[in-house]
């Protein structure tokens, strides 16, 4: 960046505290140290590092972080007088949520890109800020680089949104990416990914889709004004996906995608992460490898799709950057952004009671009988189907029937009963689907 920007140097500076110096962290220094002047002119105020709090002083580091910046005492640091703004990047519930409440407290702003706080415990923080007039900013707990949530607060805040649908888990878009490419199996795909550096040796919350639900807690509470848990999230990971899925899947020139969704069901609001089947034509499908896209649903704008890097310590250190800038203005300027905005206060849908669709794979006899005994199971749970399609193999043969919408327990119950009849060899393939399939 260019330094001969001196004008705003003039006034007061702003003091800030980094908590946390590792992956995001050290990123965040460095393109805080780096950007200097331009961030001060974009502020209207210098941003001067008063301290980066971290666990050890003499861990090695991605990053050269002077020295004198370095402190053990986070609790002290964020109680100094002149810091005005404060980044918690350390993650996990404590001593992250202990820190942000005192920072509030004492009356500095506060970034975060920590999604399992904001999902578990996100309302005590908000009540903090509000109480102290403060801000509370967190653009990369969601979709890492991605501006998505300030796109919900604030660009769409005038249209009605109806929808949210997030790839917002780089790990597991990964996975899923190669078994469709080459046909792999989970395990192996994962393997890939951890030999990458994509998956972590304990990859539990990625795949088994706590990282994907607290996003989507995030998402629902932002796009339909109300409070939503990380806990009120229906969530199934990817482990129990096949590569006979994913061949079922292709065979329908669709995709088995793991998706946050976020929809209005009348007053009621869904949130559920769970492997999806889209069509290829959808426009989440083209999103590849480790990226993150979420696709929102507005009444007004239409569709929308927001895509880029999920995850890294620099394209998320940009979106702490966005989020520290704005505060910071707002600190120069002596005032606040509108804080949490949950007026709404929709009661979250159980899952059984949420209307979805089924993709089902069988392997049946090929004798007469079956499709009308396949057919009668579907109507005795009052699920329409939309679509059957038999493939003859030999003695056997495959069906695939893809339902028309009905409440998820419904199509659950359909399926149990399905594998009980004598001529369903195996149920070889359940999958709920998404779009235009
Ligand atoms: N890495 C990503 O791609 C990514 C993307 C989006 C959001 N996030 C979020 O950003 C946050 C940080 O993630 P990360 O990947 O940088 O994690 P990280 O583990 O690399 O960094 C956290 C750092 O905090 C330090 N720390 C722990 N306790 C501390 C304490 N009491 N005081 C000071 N430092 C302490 C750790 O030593 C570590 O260096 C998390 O909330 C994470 O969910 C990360
Ligand atoms: N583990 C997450 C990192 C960002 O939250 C991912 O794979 O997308
Ligand atoms: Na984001």
């Amino acid at each position: 960046m260019s330094s001969n920007k001196t004008t705003a140097h003039a006034v007061k500076p702003l003091g800030v505290a980094v908590l946390g110096c590792g992956v995001v962290g050290s990123q965040v220094v460095r393109l805080l140290l780096e950007g200097d002047a331009d961030l001060a002119a974009r502020v209207g105020a210098p941003l001067e590092i008063r301290g980066v709090a971290v666990r050890r002083l003499d861990a090695p580091r991605d990053v050269e972080v002077p020295a004198e910046l370095l402190t053990t005492d986070a609790h002290g640091l964020v109680a100094r007088d002149d810091v005005d703004l404060v980044v918690e990047v350390i993650g996990g519930i404590e001593p992250a949520r202990g820190l942000i409440l005192k920072a509030l407290e004492s009356g500095a702003s506060v970034v975060t890109a920590n999604k399992a706080l904001l999902a578990e415990d996100g309302p005590t923080l908000y009540e903090a800020a509000e109480k102290a007039g403060t801000d509370l900013y967190y653009e990369a707990a969601v979709a890492g680089a991605i501006p998505i949530l300030r796109p919900l607060r604030d660009s769409l805040v005038g249209d009605h949104v109806t929808k949210v649908m997030g790839i917002v888990n780089g790990t597991t878009n990964y996975i899923l990416d190669k078994m469709d490419t080459y046909g792999a199996g989970f395990e192996e795909a994962l393997a890939e990914a951890q030999e990458l550096g994509y998956a972590e040796a304990d990859p539990t919350a990625d795949v088994e889709g706590f990282d994907a639900a607290a996003k989507a807690a995030i998402l629902a509470s932002l796009a339909f004004h109300t409070r939503v848990t990380a806990s009120d999230v229906y969530r199934e990971g990817i482990t129990e996906v096949t590569a006979g899925d994913v061949a079922s899947a292709k065979a329908m020139g669709s995709v088995v995608k793991l998706l946050a969704i976020a929809e209005l069901d009348g007053d009621d609001v869904s949130a559920r992460v769970h492997p999806v089947m889209i069509p290829r034509t959808h426009a989440l499908a083209t999103v590849r490898g480790a990226y993150n896209a979420v696709f929102v649903e507005s009444a007004s704008a239409g569709d929308l799709m927001f895509y880029g890097q999920g995850a890294g310590g620099e394209p998320t250190a940009s979106a702490v950057l966005g989020d520290l800038v704005t505060i910071g203005r707002n600190k120069a300027l002596g005032a606040r952004g509108f804080g949490e905005s949950a007026y709404a206060a929709r009661a979250v849908r159980p899952m059984g009671e949420t209307v979805t669709r089924y993709h089902v794979s069988l392997d049946v006899a090929d004798k007469a009988g079956v499709l009308a005994a396949v057919a009668t199971a579907f109507s005795e749970h009052g699920v329409s189907i939309k679509a059957v399609r038999q493939e003859g193999r030999g003695e056997d043969a495959q069906l695939v029937v893809v339902s028309h919408e009905a409440p998820d327990a419904a199509l659950a119950a359909t399926v149990q009963h399905l594998r009980e009849m004598e001529y369903v060899r195996d149920v070889a393939s359940v999958m709920r689907v998404e779009g235009a399939v």
